[in-house]
């Protein structure tokens, strides 16, 4: 009797595998950062390889540390960082570039002319999405039009397009399946979210050969198994796939239309469950794919932020003010407020609600006052304002009063942050028991595909809170502080 779910959270950072049993408790946790090259101003990207090694390394250390036999595995769920883009030669199983990160800014240029040409609408009321360099389609395009002879190999039909989930499942199934999944399609700005299929007018415009396409799937199926040869002797069935975002979602077990999460890893990702509701954002929200299982697709809509707990790694790396994420919080309850200071983190861009491609970080208000302590408080309350951004015209386009929001992710064991989160938005949140949410959304979808879980009121049933934080600031001053915080947002746009 097999006793656990295998999931493999493939993020932007590192690689975890997890191991859940039938009560879905952890098991036990591997996990693995691999490297980040940024080869030039404003480019992320990932070596496909070593993601995939990376992969295969935190499973047979989780096996060897845990002492578990493959042969205990039910079913393998893969959840992954969204619309970073591989393309592989389908005979020799290589990239033909490195894998271009969703935060890569490359195809800016590329975006820009788009817009320009008079595109955005079309490519809004088919796929959702805004024209922007975060989501996979033009980075397909930028690979075909830059890397030698890579348009007449895709062209001749040599060449494979996926997203991590695509990659993953390839490797693992030893070059024999070719699929991803619906909330995966839905973030390559070439998935058509109504139709549920990919739009030929949009890869004609992106001069993409549909041959390239993985075939879409539902998020929880038995999609295919493991070679045996690579995967430690055994066939085990890969039966989940879903996008990180769209897993944690599942995970904190939002099922019920109007219920909200927020994942505040390398980003902040915010997701309401719209049910069968397609929200077309006049905000600058996305329409996105929430989950496709037992032949019914359900719908999201979707506030990203670009950065969020990277902007805590910048100040540990690069202006080395903590020594570590955890420092930040009791550094930021040493002052009594950040004395007026504000920090952009558009280090990237802005992404929801503002897709600014061109503007760039800022810090305001800094006095002779103003110090380290400050600072790192302002970069934490940019967290917190940003999600205030994108709350407030989600619960407004979907006509909903949202009384508590449901969160995970690394940075939510940060209580200054989870407090101030709550006191800015006014809403109680939830921290709950088991914050690898997006790892057990994965490992769900695949149980209940194969049994291992039998429904979803299962999974509503696990889910409990750890941590409560409820909203405790005057409504002036959280008013007044939020006003500061969407002048500086206007003041560093002016700038670029
Ligand atoms: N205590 C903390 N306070 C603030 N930020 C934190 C804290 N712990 C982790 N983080 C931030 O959270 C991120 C890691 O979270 P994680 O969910 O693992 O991210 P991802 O899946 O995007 O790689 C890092 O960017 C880190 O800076
Ligand atoms: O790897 P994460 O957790 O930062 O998630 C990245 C998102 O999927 C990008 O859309």
């Amino acid at each position: 009797m097999a006793k656990y779910v295998l999931a493999l959270d493939l993020g932007t950072t590192s690689v975890r595998a997890i191991l859940f049993d039938k009560s879905a408790q952890i098991k036990g946790v591997s996990q693995k950062e691999f490297t980040q090259h940024f080869p030039q101003a404003g480019w992320v990207e990932h070596d496909a390889n070593e993601i995939w090694l990376t992969t295969l390394s935190v499973i047979a250390d989780l096996f060897i540390t845990e002492e578990v036999i493959v042969s205990d595995i039910d079913s393998i769920g893969i959840t992954n960082q969204r619309e970073t883009t591989v393309i592989w030669d389908k005979t020799t199983g290589l990239p033909v570039y490195h894998a271009v990160v969703w935060q890569s800014r490359q195809t800016s240029a590329i975006c820009d002319k788009l817009i320009a040409d008079g595109h955005s609408e079309r490519f809004k009321e088919k796929t959702g999405l805004p024209i922007d360099a975060y989501f996979s389609g033009t980075k397909i395009k930028w690979i075909l039009d830059n890397v030698p002879h890579a348009r007449e190999r895709a062209e001749a039909g040599n060449l494979l397009f996926g997203t991590i989930d695509s990659w993953l499942v390839w490797k693992l199934s030893g070059g024999k399946t070719h699929i991803t999944d619906y909330t995966n399609a839905s973030r390559t700005l070439i998935y058509n979210i109504f139709d549920l299929k990919w739009d030929e007018e949009l890869c004609n415009i992106l001069e993409i050969p549909m041959s390239m396409l993985p075939e879409v799937k539902s998020s929880s199926e038995v999609y295919t198994t493991t070679d045996a040869a690579i995967f430690f002797g055994h066939n085990i069935s890969i039966a989940g796939i879903a996008g990180d975002q769209q897993a944690a979602l599942f995970g904190q077990g939002c099922f019920e239309e109007g219920l909200v999460k927020n994942t505040y890893g390398t980003g902040c990702f915010m997701l309401m469950n719209t049910g069968d509701k397609k929200i077309h954002s006049q905000n600058g929200l996305l329409t996105t794919i929430a989950w496709g299982i037992d032949g019914k697709v359900e719908y999201a809509l979707e506030g990203s932020i670009f950065v969020a707990g990277s902007a805590v790694q910048w100040l540990r790396d690069s202006l080395k003010l903590i020594e570590n994420a955890k420092e930040s919080e009791a550094l930021a309850k040493s002052v009594e407020d950040s004395k007026g200071v504000y920090l952009v983190p558009a280090f990237v861009g802005l992404g929801s609600p503002y897709w600014d491609q061109d503007v760039r970080g800022a810090i305001f208000g800094l006095t002779r006052g103003s110090g380290k302590n400050e600072i790192v408080r302002a970069t934490l309350e940019s967290i917190c304002y940003q999600t205030r951004d994108i709350l407030d015209l989600m619960a407004y386009e979907a006509g909903i009063h949202v009384k508590r929001l449901r969160v995970d992710g690394g940075a939510v064991h940060n209580s200054f942050l989870m407090q101030f989160q709550s006191d800015i938005l006014h809403v109680e949140v939830d921290v709950p028991k088991v914050t690898e949410t997006t790892a057990m959304g994965a490992a769900y979808l695949a149980g209940l595909a194969t049994g291992f879980w039998q429904s979803k009121e299962e999974i509503t049933a696990n889910w409990a809170v750890d941590k409560n934080y409820k909203p405790s600031m005057p409504e002036e001053k959280k008013e007044n502080l939020y006003n500061g915080w969407q002048k500086a947002v206007a003041a560093a746009r002016v700038f670029k």
